[in-house]
């Protein structure tokens, strides 16, 4: 494989093979064992992702990887009116801000503050107290050296007025959870995607008042340069989305019935696979947007039927929409699911507003996909129990914790009713000659659970097992109508 990559490199020069791995960790199954999706994504140009110095120059102005900060966080919030957040207070929201900064490490956090305001869209976002209050303490501490003001996006405007007035560099929230995912991405296909979510925030930053932009010239070079990525990165995305259309309908083929298990960053969506798999490869990590990457895990549910768990990337709350959409590409896989299972951190202080984010946007997701069904699908999982047995969990929610395994096994009998009822699947129990056509036919097509001997007839067997209706059918037609 590296002779082939090696030709293939030298042959193209400035083009680069790179892999794209979506590899199935069929760790503990039988008839899974040893099989794996492996997808090969050729011929993106690595300028794309390594060696654009101008590009790389001109990003880093705005996400500035190469440096790390003591951040002032301000949490400004409104208190009244179409702007107010509902269902959380700004302490909670503080609290994530911090967390944010926490997953940047070494990056810390000096102090915070929150501050009402009647609106967010002031030239200079605070009134002229405020700001006096700010400045002087922003500027009479020199160990502040970013300012973390935790709203969605500023405007331009906002960022030149503050930057002036506070004297070191403005961060939002898209900036920091685009640092975030910069250093996160691993594979190539959560790279692309990263990739493409800065560019519509460069392209805001564009300005022809830029200190760096001397002549128009320079000004249309970079909007064509941001264009130009644009572009390539679509293309290379469009063909990951065929790719992995591609995946679904070998899995579909497989019929192992897909899982997919969602939530909020951090609600402990890894950990509660490797709790439902035994999968020790899985490494949860206490810090935000750990997985950026789809990964599919097999487990057996207590029939013995087989499944595969498809791990997603966490939901965040107030980042804008083109970061999002960024990552549809790997919701997609939960929207093909046939069981989704919801995750809520029950130890978080803000678990009504995270479930309604979360909700809502598998809601938007469904409606644009017109794939409402999949509501009906979800199976929802309060996590983290142990932190917090007096919590108030939803209703019909499964109370887990994915560290001590307490509530495991009735999630997973939980799941099995609900694949067996979207899947079509039912359990049956039938008589078949012992070493028959027949039984070996039941063995292959289904998910056997037991076989007892028949006591009417000792030549006959009774087969309890799970089969989909279609296979169900088949069986019916080549066997039953023949006896
Ligand atoms: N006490 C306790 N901690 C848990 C439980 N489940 C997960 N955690 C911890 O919560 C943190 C986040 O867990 P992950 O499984 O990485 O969460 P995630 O949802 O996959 O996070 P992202 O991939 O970042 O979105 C880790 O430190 C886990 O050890 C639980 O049931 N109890
Ligand atoms: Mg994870």
């Amino acid at each position: 494989m590296r002779f082939v990559l090696n030709i293939l490199k030298k042959s193209f020069q400035s083009r680069v093979l790179n892999d794209l791995k979506i590899r199935a960790q069929f760790s503990i199954c039988g008839n899974l064992r040893n099989k794996t999706l492996d997808q090969n994504i050729t011929d993106i140009d690595e300028d794309l992702l390594e060696t654009n110095k101008e590009y790389e120059a001109f990003a880093n102005r705005y996400f500035g990887c190469s440096t790390y900060h003591n951040c002032f966080i301000i949490h400004p919030y409104v208190k009244w009116g179409p702007q107010k957040v509902r269902d959380t207070n700004p302490e909670k929201q503080v609290k994530e801000a911090v967390a944010l900064i926490r997953t940047l490490a070494p990056w810390k956090v000096e102090d915070t503050i929150i501050i009402p305001l009647p609106s967010f869209h002031k030239k200079t976002l605070f009134g002229a107290g405020n700001l006096e209050k700010l400045r002087n303490q922003i500027r009479g501490n020199p160990s502040i050296t970013a300012v973390f003001i935790n709203i969605g996006t500023l405007k331009n405007m906002q960022l030149k007025e503050l930057e002036m007035e506070f004297g070191v560099p403005i961060l939002d929230r898209y900036k920091i959870v685009m640092q975030i995912l910069r250093l996160h991405a691993i594979s190539t296909h959560a790279k692309l995607q990263v990739a493409l979510a800065e560019l519509p925030y460069l392209r805001a930053r564009l300005r022809k008042d830029d200190f760096s932009i001397v002549t128009s010239e320079d000004y249309e070079t970079r909007k064509l340069m941001l264009q130009d990525r644009e572009q390539k990165l679509k293309a290379a995305i469009k063909k990951l989305r065929s790719q992995r259309q591609l995946l679904r309908n070998r899995r579909k083929e497989m019929d192992y019935p897909i899982i997919a298990i969602v939530g909020y960053t951090n609600a402990g969506k890894t950990s509660l696979i490797k709790a439902l798999t035994g999968d020790e490869k899985l490494q949860p990590k206490n810090y935000l947007f750990a997985t950026l990457d789809v990964t599919m895990h097999a487990g057996k549910l207590p029939s013995t039927l087989e499944v595969i768990y498809v791990d997603t990337v966490g939901f965040i709350s107030d980042i804008p929409t083109t970061l999002i959409e960024c990552f549809t590409v790997t919701l997609e896989d939960a929207l093909f699911a046939d069981v989704i299972v919801h995750v809520e951190d029950l130890s978080s202080e803000d678990l009504i507003y995270q479930r309604n984010h979360v909700l809502s946007t598998l809601n938007d997701l469904a409606v644009k996909s017109g794939s409402e069904q999949l509501l009906d699908r979800i199976v929802t999982v309060g996590n983290k129990y142990d932190l917090c047995p007096t919590a108030t969990p939803s209703e019909n929610s499964i109370l887990v914790s994915s560290t001590t395994h307490l509530g495991i096994d009735t999630l997973r009998q939980k799941i099995e009713e609900a694949v067996l009822k979207s899947t079509e699947r039912r359990i049956i129990t039938i008589k078949v000659p012992s070493g028959s056509n027949e039984m070996r036919w039941l063995y292959k097509n289904g998910a056997v659970i037991s076989v007892t001997a028949d006591n009417e007839n000792a030549e006959y067997q009774k087969i309890k097992m799970i089969i989909s209706k279609s296979k169900f059918e088949q069986f019916k037609h080549s066997f039953i109508n023949k006896r």
